[in-house]
């Protein structure tokens, strides 16, 4: 018998509020490890933008290899969390120079140096950098595109990687395939994405500090359009201070001075009413979103599947079942599965069941 080859795949995962590493034999996750930032470590880094924060977490995933005696050498690929790119399909991505020349600047969001810190290590010890599913994978149904402003078409950002891993484990739990499904997927982290994902295709969605969606522990949302403009206009801010708010210090942020949803729990339990009135506007907000979704897929759907960091909160994720319980059946995944989806996509490559995609900067 022969034996099967073992492939050894590096995954990063910067979110908003933390940078999780995996280390993976094959489907075998051999280490993963989650760094949950200080706020000020982050915030401290200099802007506009995120990409100075590149050096920390890189250092993050150097450390952590190092700790757990895994060599670099012995990697076989390095597989990188991916956000704010030109709209792409679905899939797996080797990173190329197009890739990296696509990076917006200033970068708004942390997602996106997944990619590079892949990138780098990927160079470095000559082995192929992937990326898979990212925030912009696009296959909103031409209804979804139209605004209202001629002059703005919707463009999709949603937590893609870990909404469709989530979205292929509801399916095979009902025992049926993920291209036959209906759900309304909702990702509760640091920053919150809502998606309507019709037969394996995510056709309208909301989220990511598009600023369409619910307001998350540091992102502001959606705000009322017209007073919005006044806000912009007032001469009091810049353009990029308006985008952090979307990015990095709005949200329940802005109104608690706390970006965890933990120490919002514990000012709660000490009695604050405020703490108490953002927790519940926030639930409030995201059933409403899941609402829209819902809607989007004609009031019918196989379930609801609620992930990401805030659902390890009983608390949180009760408040908003509440909402939402003629739905149908809500599924409740806490925390996210991008690590073993960036693995697993990797792997499809690296044994041939999959050719790479290849993205071409137009
Ligand atoms: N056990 C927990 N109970 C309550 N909230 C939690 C828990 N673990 C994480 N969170 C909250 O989830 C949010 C981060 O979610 P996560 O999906 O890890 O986001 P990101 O990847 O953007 O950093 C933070 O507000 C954090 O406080
Ligand atoms: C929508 C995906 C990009 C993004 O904003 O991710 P985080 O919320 O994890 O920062």
């Amino acid at each position: 018998m022969r034996e099967e080859k073992i492939y050894r795949i590096l995954t990063i995962n910067p979110g908003s509020t933390s940078t999780k590493i995996g280390v993976f034999d094959n489907d075998t996750c051999i280490l993963e490890h989650v760094v949950r930032h200080q706020r000020q470590e982050l915030v401290s880094c200099p802007g506009p933008g995120v990409f100075s924060q590149k050096d920390i977490r890189k250092q993050l995933v150097l450390e952590a290899l190092k700790e757990n005696h895994i060599p670099l050498e012995t990697l076989d690929a390095a597989s990188g969390r991916a956000g704010r790119l030109p709209p792409m399909e679905s899939g797996t991505y080797e990173i190329n120079q197009d890739l990296m020349d696509s990076i917006p600047d200033p970068l708004p969001s942390p997602a996106l140096l997944g990619m590079v810190i892949a990138k780098e290590i990927a160079d470095e010890y000559h082995i192929p950098g992937f990326i898979v599913d990212p925030a912009t994978v696009d296959e909103l149904w031409e209804i979804a595109r139209i605004t209202g402003f001629p002059e703005i078409t919707k463009v999709i950002h949603v937590h893609c990687l870990n909404q469709k891993a989530v979205a292929r484990r509801a399916a095979a739990e009902l025992g049926k395939g993920y291209e036959d499904c209906r759900f309304v997927v909702a990702h509760l982290g640091g920053g919150i994405s809502i998606g309507a994902h019709r037969y394996g295709r995510i056709v309208d969605g909301v989220g990511g500090s598009s600023g369409e969606e619910p307001f998350s522990p540091e992102r502001a949302g959606a705000v009322p359009g017209v007073l919005f403009l006044d806000f912009c206009f007032s001469g009091n801010y810049t353009r990029d201070e308006i985008m952090d708010r979307f990015v990095r210090s709005g949200g329940m942020f802005s109104y608690l001075g706390t970006s965890d949803l933990r120490e919002t729990e514990a000012m709660i339990a000490d009695g604050d009413k405020k703490a108490e009135l953002i927790f519940e506007a926030m639930t409030y907000n995201v059933a409403k979103a899941i609402g829209q979704m819902y809607a989007v897929l004609d009031s019918d759907v196989d379930a609801v599947i609620l992930t990401g960091g805030l659902t390890y909160s009983e608390h949180f994720r009760d408040k908003v079942v509440k909402r939402i319980r003629n739905m149908g059946k809500v599924i409740v995944y806490p925390g996210e599965f991008e690590l073993a989806a960036l693995a697993q996509g990797a792997l499809r490559v690296l044994r041939n069941e999959e050719k790479p995609k290849v993205f071409r900067k137009k």
